[in-house]
């Protein structure tokens, strides 16, 4: 799924009015109209509803949506913060609410004034969407404030107010509205996928308005969103003659001294998601336990021909100490196809800066932000690291998938894919010896690069999704993760 700059939705939604055809405000309507079935699908008209209405198109929405609540008979009030002038859609929609329920709306023009609430008031926060071009001040930023003191659960209709759909400043003490739920119009905003913004947006859910397809179709971003139909095509089918020469050979380059965990989640995590077979390569010390622990792996501790293997994945526990450090320029030295390298491989490379241009085209590497920064310089904001992610793949031709709640895959041509998957339990050790394994898995099956990337990133977070109905955030561990992996590729067959 495509992510858009607000300025290119504008388009969009012009394109929409121009070629659908429909007029603006019946568009509004149309938006309207799935705003208000998906707010009575979550608050029962016992709920008091207290709707706050800005002067732009995001308010015409909230004015029509209190409108349609007012219709269903639940009990809401209205406020239209209304300094200046209205757009067009938000006045024709302040005249339909006054015609139909006069005494529901309250107009404040200069100062405002709290409107009496209950404590299970839920307020719908309609006072800025996409158009906000600068920092809310004045009555709006009064507004907001008294909004984000209330207490209550607040329904941010498009966007919290406030806050910008891309970069927003770091200055943290903004208006801003807090959200309990964000309906946003046809597109996740960039912003959400931010931690930082994660206060004010809250939980998010996309409310489809209808945009036209083709002008979806013809619009190009650099950004998207990956979401299960842009992954269930891309699982491989297994032809009924395959054998286990098939789905490859991994070799995993993991565990120390003390580590052998690392190679364990790592070379299981290959098998559960479907390499043929694996080779685990570590010190002696840990051979007991690995085999003990993953009968079905091959262990070693020299390393011959590395051209045997269809994926080599480098890095989890081998530590940054000059053997490893050797072990893995030697590999890269070595090969001439993409490999996996996560953790201390990558901390290796940070302290060997140049060993960076020996990674292979096509490579994956998988850095958490800490990692990123080590290798790549220290980022002011997410914004700046996200920037740096895209140019630097781009410059090494490599897959950069920076870990975090929604992972995001650097691609060599420039495009940033954010996954949806996943969630907070999943920060635990040896969750990122788990992707490693999941992309070793897979690319030893023949996925294509970047097939490997976005297919395991997305697994890997649904795995741990399912892994949560049993577990809680607080005890789901690695392994939850690959006990699911079965149910995570049935989720995608279904
Ligand atoms: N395709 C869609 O997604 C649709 C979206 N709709 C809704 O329309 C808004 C965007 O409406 P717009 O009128 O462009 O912007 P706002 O309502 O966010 O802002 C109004 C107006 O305010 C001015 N402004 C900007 N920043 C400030 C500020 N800090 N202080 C004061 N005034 C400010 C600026 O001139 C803006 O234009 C979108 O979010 C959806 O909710 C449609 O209803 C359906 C189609
Ligand atoms: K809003």
């Amino acid at each position: 799924m495509k992510i858009f700059s607000t300025s290119q939705i504008k388009q969009l939604d012009q394109y929409t009015i121009e070629h659908e055809p429909i007029s603006s405000i019946d568009l509004m309507e149309r938006a309207t109209d799935k705003l208000f079935h998906q707010f009575i699908g979550r608050y029962s008209q016992l709920q008091p509803v207290c709707i706050i209405a800005g002067q732009g198109n995001n308010g015409g929405d909230a004015l029509a949506l209190g409108r349609k609540l007012l219709h269903a008979g639940y009990t809401a009030s209205v406020v239209l913060i209304n300094p200046t002038t209205l757009s067009p859609d938000c006045e024709t929609n302040k005249q339909r609410l006054l015609d139909e329920f006069p005494t529901a709306l309250n107009i404040l023009q200069q100062q405002f004034v709290a409107p009496a609430i209950s404590d299970d008031t839920v307020i719908i926060d309609g006072l800025f969407g996409s158009g906000l071009s600068r920092p809310l001040t004045g009555i709006f930023a009064e507004t907001v404030h008294w909004i984000n003191q209330t207490g209550c659960e607040v329904v941010a209709i498009d966007i919290p107010s406030g806050l910008q759909g891309e970069e927003n400043s770091t200055d943290n003490k903004l208006p801003i509205v807090k959200a309990t739920i964000t309906y946003t119009l046809q597109f996740p905003k960039l912003a959400f996928l931010l931690p930082e913004n994660a206060d004010f947006v809250g939980k998010w859910e996309i409310i489809d308005i209808g945009i036209h397809p083709k002008a979806i179709e013809q619009t190009t971003s650099d950004y998207s969103y990956l979401v299960e139909e842009d992954i269930r095509n891309q699982i491989k089918k297994r032809s009924k003659f395959s054998h286990k020469g098939s789905f490859g050979h991994a070799l995993i380059i993991a565990g120390n001294n003390g580590m052998a965990g690392a190679s364990v989640l790592t070379a299981k995590a290959a098998l559960r998601s479907g390499a043929g077979l694996v080779t685990v390569f570590g010190p002696e010390c840990n051979r007991i336990i690995v085999q003990t622990a993953i009968p079905e792996a091959i262990f070693k501790t020299t390393l011959t021909a590395t051209v045997n293997y269809n994926a080599i994945a480098i890095g989890p526990g081998i530590g940054t100490q000059a053997e490893s450090a050797e072990i893995l320029k030697d590999i890269l030295s070595q090969i001439n196809k993409s490999c996996i390298l996560d953790a201390d491989a990558l901390n290796i490379i940070s302290q060997q800066n140049d060993l960076l241009k020996l990674v292979p085209e096509g490579s994956i590497i998988t850095p958490h932000p800490k990692e990123f920064d080590r290798l790549f310089g220290i980022s002011d904001s997410t914004c700046q690291r996200i920037s740096k992610a895209q140019e630097n793949a781009k410059k090494y031709k490599i897959y950069i998938i920076l870990k975090g709640a929604h992972s995001l895959i650097a691609t060599p041509s420039g495009r940033l894919i954010f996954n949806s998957t996943g969630n907070p339990g999943m920060s635990t050790a040896g969750s990122g010896d788990v992707l490693t394994g999941i992309l070793a898995g897979l690319l030893a099956q023949g996925y294509s690069t970047e097939e490997t990337a976005t297919t395991s990133v997305f697994l890997h977070g649904r795995a741990g999704d399912i892994a949560l109905e049993r577990e809680s955030e607080e005890s789901l561990i690695a392994s939850d993760i690959i006990g699911c992996l079965g149910k995570a590729y049935k989720s995608l067959k279904e």
